[in-house]
């Protein structure tokens, strides 16, 4: 599996029930508001209480958790939450301060939507109160298949991690 660039143009190019569409991804960026601080506390405390200790690692710094919206046919591709592919050496180059990605998802009454970690040859169904953590590197290729029905929401954040080990978290 290779993955693109972020550069795509957002065309549709094939139905609904797979990855081959050429727009990155589709999907709604939920409008927090007042319950903006609730959500980066409760991210935080999940990393200080699940990540630090299995990953022997100390948090630096944390970037604001998104909550993304899947309706019917929204997606993402595969790609890696801190590098990118770089077209012209075929190389994956880390282009974002992360070290650490976060995944909580809040639905359970939807069809599709699975998470797929295609370099691992692994896929997951999440259910509500599911809680994923991984590294961001390339290593952790991942998207989502699109829902085919009703709605999936996702938090979704990303940490970077105090010294050495953390340009690559182990695994
Ligand atoms: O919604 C998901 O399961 C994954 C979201 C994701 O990979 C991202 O926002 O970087
Ligand atoms: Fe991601």
């Amino acid at each position: 599996m290779v993955a693109e660039s972020h550069a795509q143009p957002a065309r549709v190019v094939a139905g609904d029930n797979d990855l081959r569409k050429t727009a990155w991804r589709e999907t709604e960026l939920v409008e927090q508001g007042a319950y903006a601080d609730e959500v980066l506390n409760l991210v935080r405390r999940i990393y200080r209480d699940y990540a630090e200790p299995f990953y022997h690692c100390r948090l630096r710094s944390l970037e604001s958790p998104h909550i993304l919206r899947y309706s019917s046919g929204s997606y993402y591709r595969p790609h890696a939450d801190s590098d990118q592919l770089n077209p012209d050496t075929g190389r994956w180059e880390k282009t974002l301060d992360r070290d650490l990605s976060l995944l909580l998802y809040l639905d359970e009454d939807y069809e599709g939507g699975e998470l797929v970690f295609p370099n691992l040859d692994f896929e997951i169904r999440p259910c509500a109160g599911m809680l994923l953590m991984f590294p961001s590197d390339f290593r952790y290729l991942h998207g989502v298949r699109p829902v085919s029905r009703g709605q999936r929401h996702a938090v979704v954040s990303w940490c970077a991690l105090q010294g050495p080990r953390k340009q690559r978290v182990a695994s």
